[in-house]
C-alpha cells in the first residue's frame, strides 16, 4: 500500500505512548468569565478517566473545546497526537463524543440513526450497515435496530449513542454526564459497556460525572473546579489521605461538591 508523504501516519505507527487525549495549558473565557484557566490534563490510551467536577465546573467547555465547537485560542489539545487545531480532521476523525442533551432521532430507527452518522462518515451503505450491526451488538441492542428510538428507555437510547458515537472506530471517547437521569440498574449497564471498549478495545474514555460512585479506584481521575484542574491521578491514590474518594472531593472543592447521599 503506498501512502503519500504528506498523510497522517496509521495509529499504528504513532509512537505506542501517545495518549488519546492530551490537554495543555488550555484557557477559555466567556467575558470576564474564566471558565477554563490554565487546564492540563491526559487521558492515556487504553484508560478510563474520569472528569470529575461539580456544577459549572468547566466540563461542557472543556468538552466543546476539544471536539472543536469552540477555538482553543490557547494552550494545545492533541487527539492522538493530533492538534485540534493544526490538524482538525485527522484529529476529530479519531474522537467519539456523547454530548449531554440527547440527539437522536426519535422518529427514525435505531440503524437508520446509525446509518445517517456513518454516511457523515463519509462510510458506503454497506459498510455502514455492517459497522452498525457491530457497534448494536456490542451494546446489546441489536434485536432492537429496526425499532423507532421513541420505543426504547432513556438507558437503552444513550447506549444507541454510545453505539453511534463508535461507528467510525474512535480511539478517544468522551462522555459528557450520560448517566444523568438514568436508575442504577441503566447506569450500571452503561458503565459495563464503556468499561468494555477500555479492556478490550483499548479505546481512552473520558467521562464527566459528579456521581463519585461511578469511579472505581483503579480508575484514572481529573477533579475539575471552577474551571481549574484540583487533582489528578488514580482514584485510590487522590483518596489515600482523606479515606474514601467522597471526602477527598469535599477538602478540594468545599461547599461546591455534589456528593450524593
Ligand atoms: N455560553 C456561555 N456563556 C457564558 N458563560 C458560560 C457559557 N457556557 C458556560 N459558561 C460558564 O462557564 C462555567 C463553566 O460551565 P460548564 O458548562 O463548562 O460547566 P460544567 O462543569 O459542564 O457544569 P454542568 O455540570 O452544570 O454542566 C460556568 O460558570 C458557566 O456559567
Amino acid at each position: 500500500m503506498t501512502e503519500s508523504p504528506t498523510a497522517p501516519l496509521p495509529d499504528a505507527r504513532l509512537p505506542a505512548r501517545e495518549p488519546a487525549l492530551a490537554v495543555t495549558d488550555v484557557t477559555h473565557s466567556f467575558g470576564s468569565r474564566k471558565a477554563l484557566d490554565r487546564v492540563s490534563l491526559t487521558v492515556p490510551a487504553a484508560s478510563f478517566t474520569a472528569l470529575l467536577g461539580p456544577n459549572g465546573a468547566g466540563k461542557t467547555t472543556l468538552f466543546s473545546l476539544v471536539t472543536r465547537l469552540y477555538d482553543n485560542r490557547s494552550g494545545t489539545i492533541r487527539v492522538l497526537g493530533y492538534d485540534v487545531r493544526r490538524q482538525a480532521a485527522a484529529a476529530l476523525s479519531r474522537l467519539g463524543v456523547v454530548f449531554q442533551a440527547r440527539t437522536l432521532d426519535l422518529e427514525l430507527t435505531v440503524q437508520q440513526n446509525l446509518l445517517y452518522h456513518a454516511t457523515l462518515h463519509g462510510m458506503g451503505f454497506a459498510a455502514g450497515r455492517r459497522r452498525a450491526g457491530e457497534v448494536l451488538e456490542q451494546a446489546g441492542l441489536a434485536e432492537r435496530a429496526r425499532d423507532k428510538v421513541r420505543t426504547l428507555s432513556g438507558g437503552q437510547m444513550r447506549r444507541v449513542e454510545i453505539a453511534r458515537a463508535l461507528i467510525h472506530r474512535p480511539r478517544l471517547l468522551l462522555l459528557d454526564e450520560p448517566t444523568v437521569g438514568l436508575d442504577i440498574a441503566s447506569r450500571a449497564a452503561l458503565l459495563a459497556q464503556v468499561r468494555a471498549l477500555v479492556a478490550e478495545e483499548g479505546i481512552g474514555v473520558l467521562w464527566a460525572t459528579h456521581i463519585i460512585e461511578e469511579i472505581l479506584p483503579d480508575d484514572r481521575v481529573v477533579v475539575l473546579h471552577r474551571g481549574r484542574v484540583r487533582a489528578e491521578g488514580r482514584a485510590g491514590e487522590i483518596s489515600a489521605g482523606a479515606g474514601t474518594l467522597a471526602a477527598a472531593f469535599l477538602a478540594l472543592v468545599g461547599e461546591d461538591a455534589e456528593v450524593p447521599a
